[in-house]
């Protein structure tokens, strides 16, 4: 089926699906239509008559935007807009990514996350329930798209830092997957967001009155493992290959092990955020000018992404020539118990163990500030959802150990966030190598030297690979998502740096290259797929890395050439119209007729040779 057919652009649509933003339906409505498309499209008249510049389009967004007065207000028009201009949507967005990536994901998805039953307004993404067991293959091919290559499944169990959010988590698939689109060309239709109503322990959400999920108690382990199963069968069933991206799921570990090993499935939050940290520590470890053996690693948060990130660096650390004991022996991680220690006297969670301290001849240390000065570490790293709480004190004696304090506040949203980027570099006299979750503005400042600079924050968000990890996936057809792969997005991410962008000491690329950076993180992981033997589309193997980026580029979706992809289309579509009178005389050959009767089957064409020609073929 064309991308364009007729069929779908009629005004009685046939489902009310056909309206959600991961098809390009509406797109056939796009003001910037010429008038020849807007009548093979019958479309024709039932939009202002002006053919419009995308120059035109975009004043006129940004300037609705600017009147919008609250960033829920900004998220829903962003909403709206792709839902009824899907390509216009994904225009603006790739080229205005630094102000309208925190519209439309962390930190304003979380809010509006956290109000998303009371701002609710049209479908997007599906919703599964648990009511649905024994039937989530029928509900599954309810969704209208029939080519669907990514999918980003929560249950809401774990939404951001915000905790328990149930079904209103719905924003946290629509984001990711708009990001998929927005930095690594993945088609809009091509992806699903999916929320599992698997039952929610927040209790103020069960009774909400406007609450949109099921009432029940989250449903227990068992059958969260029982429901699980089914669904990773029934998605490959209906797409074969697709690649299952895991976020925002309060215990995330049982999943991932269940099922890494037999679907194309990475988690985002362990995963994903390891390999990101990953990327900017390689930087900042090389910018402390000192070896990886005398870093010292402090991790307030030992949950997913905490132990992800750890493990992450552990494996660069060993990379770097030191044993996996030494490794592990730079990181100490901190939980709402204190120093994770093997004797503290509770049952340590199963990922936990791995970092328990051995060497503390029976001392306990019970809050941050206690293993701070215990350790004085290098690197402190904020996974824990607690807002501020790296406080002045901690981060002038980050400042008085170190020259360069590596400090990371990781949680999201903002008003999560361990520190701002401002008392960060207030408090270290401008010396630290910062990167946070959430986005900070850049801040200007004075030095104890007296001097005035500009610093730049580092963004340490995993939407810097988990797009090319997933396209990787995609376009090496690989069977499976490796460890290796997973490193190979952060170390390219470490690497994908500009001249320019080290000299204003970033840790990270500009958010406004990321499309670019997301090829070279797709090549990478494409590369490390390669060498695990988990790839299917076994011709990129001889590839030049030159060769293998323009093949990645050309297969990604690029909102401001589709206008052009469809006057293509029906340039064909009409030069293949011109060729059906010949064919009147005498009988042409079979080639010809079957594609003729391609086209007419593909645009439901109702010309007067349509019977002549079917009945020829
Ligand atoms: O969504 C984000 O910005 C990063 C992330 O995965 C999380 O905080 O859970
Ligand atoms: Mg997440």
């Amino acid at each position: 089926m064309a991308r364009f057919s007729p069929q779908q652009s009629r005004p009685v649509h046939a489902t009310p699906f056909m309206n959600h933003s991961n098809t390009s339906s509406d797109a056939n409505y796009d003001t910037a239509n010429p008038s020849y498309i807007r009548k093979y499209l019958r479309t024709y008249g039932l939009t202002p008559p002006r053919a419009e510049s995308y120059e035109t389009q975009k004043t006129r967004c940004l300037a609705q935007l600017g009147l919008k007065n609250t960033s829920i207000d900004k998220f829903q028009y962003l909403s709206t807009l792709r839902k009824n201009n899907v390509h216009l949507f994904y225009r603006l967005v790739t080229d205005h990514l630094r102000e309208l990536t925190p519209l439309i994901y962390t930190p304003v998805v979380g809010e509006a996350c956290q109000r998303w039953s009371e701002i609710y307004q049209q479908p997007e993404g599906m919703y599964l329930s648990w009511e649905d067991r024994g039937n989530l293959a029928a509900v599954i091919a309810n969704w209208p798209q029939p080519n669907v290559e990514i999918t980003c499944i929560t249950d809401g169990s774990r939404i951001l830092g915000l905790g328990d959010l149930g079904i209103n988590g719905m924003g946290i698939p629509i984001g990711k997957l708009a990001l998929y689109t927005a930095c690594a060309g993945i088609r809009p239709e091509a992806t699903l967001p999916l929320t599992l109503d698997l039952g929610t322990g927040n209790k103020t959400l069960r009774e909400d009155p406007l609450y949109m999920g099921s009432r029940r108690e989250k449903i227990s382990p068992e059958e969260e493992r029982e429901f699980m199963d089914e669904l990773m069968s029934a998605l490959t069933e209906r797409w074969p290959g697709i690649v299952i991206q895991f976020e925002d799921f309060k215990n995330p570990f049982p999943a991932l092990e269940r099922y890494r090993d037999t679907y194309t499935c990475f988690n985002d939050d362990i995963q994903g955020t390891g390999a990101v940290i990953l990327g900017g520590v390689i930087n900042a470890v090389k910018r402390s000018g000192l070896p990886c053996k005398d870093h010292r690693a402090v991790f307030l948060g030992a949950g997913s992404a905490g132990v992800g990130v750890a493990k992450q660096i552990v494996e660069f650390f060993i990379r770097e020539g030191m044993t996996e004991d030494e490794a592990r022996s730079c990181f100490y991680l901190v939980d709402t118990k204190g120093l994770v220690t093997a004797d503290r006297g509770d049952k340590l969670a199963d990922h936990k163990v791995y970092f328990a301290r051995q060497d503390n001849a029976g001392q306990q240390w019970k809050t941050l500030e206690e293993v701070v000065n215990h350790v004085k570490p290098t690197i402190l790293m904020g996974l824990s959802t607690i807002g501020g709480v790296f406080t002045p004190e901690i981060l002038r004696n980050m400042a008085d150990w170190n020259t360069t304090p590596i400090i990371f506040p990781l949680s999201n949203p903002s008003s999560k966030s361990e520190c701002d980027f401002e008392s960060a570099v207030k408090y270290t006299d401008g010396r630290c190598l910062f990167a946070s979750g959430s986005p900070f503005p850049n801040c200007t400042f004075t030095n104890s030297a007296g001097e005035t600079k500009t610093y730049y924050p580092g963004q340490g968000n995993n939407m810097y690979v988990f797009p090319g990890i997933g396209l990787g996936s995609i376009l090496s057809k690989s069977v499976r998502v490796t460890d290796s792969m997973i490193y190979a997005s952060g170390e390219s991410l470490s690497a994908a740096l500009t001249a320019e962008e080290l000299e204003r000491g970033l840790l990270y690329p500009d958010i406004t290259r990321i499309r670019e950076v997301s090829i070279v993180v797709t090549r990478k992981v494409i590369r490390a797929a390669q060498n695990d033997k988990v790839d299917r589309e076994t011709h990129l193997r001889n590839m030049s890395d030159a060769d293998l980026e323009n093949w990645i580029k050309s297969r990604m979706y690029d909102p401001h050439t589709e206008v052009r992809e469809l006057e293509r289309e029906v340039g064909h579509l009409l030069s293949s119209l011109g060729n059906l009178s010949p064919l009147m005389n005498g009988s042409p050959p079979t080639r010809t007729v079957l594609s003729c009767k391609k086209v007419i089957l593909d645009h439901d064409l109702s010309c007067g040779l349509q019977d002549w020609i079917l009945s020829m073929a």
